[in-house]
């Protein structure tokens, strides 16, 4: 077992089923074999309950195997008049171990900044769940030489505010804005040095949290370029979304990660 157990995390985005759920727990009940690798699912909330009754369905059968589930966001307020919203302590209530926050398609589309990023990392640990926190820079940034000047700044915003230690319950997602549904992933020397300077920056305060975090990258990751993608000693997973959609593509990833 590698130091840090390898995480395929599926982010289905607004996509889905309660019958996609179906259809994962009847292949991971007969192909997933042990806890070599965590695997996480991330449906719409509303979906959230249906992907919980296929964990308590499928108990016997996954017995070893770690299938766990997140949701998509939530709200960095703990309740009150937020039409919309939802609470952490609400996603524990679902079930729910993990939590994405800061994705690109927040951070662009519904203008969460850095500092809301931060808060609802805050709000997710005070409920007791893991933020799996997304950072990465846009194709310009990274043509102007920019991406660890932009990685840097998301995660500092989130250190200031929480502390290195924090990070101590979370996972951190690389997530270049121009591989995500692109179809056009990082090539593995990339994503590699990404994570190593993300593990670095965390390591200089903390070389225990730098040495234990798990860092997934995300972006276009398929069967095809998941091996040499998980491969790399800094990268620990995937954080998938179209693939994700698909039983028998993201359970070759899940078996891709095991063996990893
Ligand atoms: O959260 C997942 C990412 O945005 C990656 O999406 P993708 O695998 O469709 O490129």
């Amino acid at each position: 077992m590698a130091l840090r157990r390898p995480m395929v995390a599926g982010n289905w985005k607004m996509n889905g089923s309660a019958q996609l759920a179906l259809e994962l727990f009847n292949k991971f009940a007969t192909k997933l074999q042990d806890d070599s690798a965590e695997v996480v699912l991330c449906p719409p909330s509303i979906y959230l309950e249906s992907v919980r009754q296929q964990l308590d369905a499928n108990k016997d059968a996954l017995n070893g195997c770690l299938v766990r589930m997140g949701a998509q966001n939530l709200s960095q307020h703990d309740f009150g008049a937020y039409t919309g919203e939802v609470s952490g302590q609400m996603l524990k209530d679902s079930g729910c171990r993990y939590v994405i926050i800061g994705h690109s398609e927040r951070r662009r589309m519904y203008g969460e900044t850095s500092d809301i990023v931060a808060e609802k990392f805050a709000a997710a640990q005070k409920h007791g769940l893991t933020p799996i926190l997304c950072v990465g820079e846009s194709g310009p940034a990274r043509e102007a030489r920019r991406t660890f000047e932009v990685i840097a700044e998301e995660l500092d915003v989130v250190i200031e505010k929480n502390g290195t230690m924090a990070f101590d319950n979370a996972i951190i997602a690389y997530e270049p804005l121009w591989a995500v549904g692109t179809g056009k992933s990082a090539t593995p020397e990339q994503a590699q040095e990404v994570h190593a300077f993300i593990r670095k920056r965390l390591s200089e305060v903390s070389p225990y949290i730098g040495e234990n975090i798990r860092i997934l990258y995300g972006g276009s990751v398929t069967p095809s370029n998941a091996a040499d993608l998980f491969a790399q000693p800094d990268v620990d997973g995937g954080l998938i979304g179209g693939v994700s959609l698909n039983s028998t593509e993201f359970l070759s990833l899940c078996s891709i990660a095991m063996s990893a």
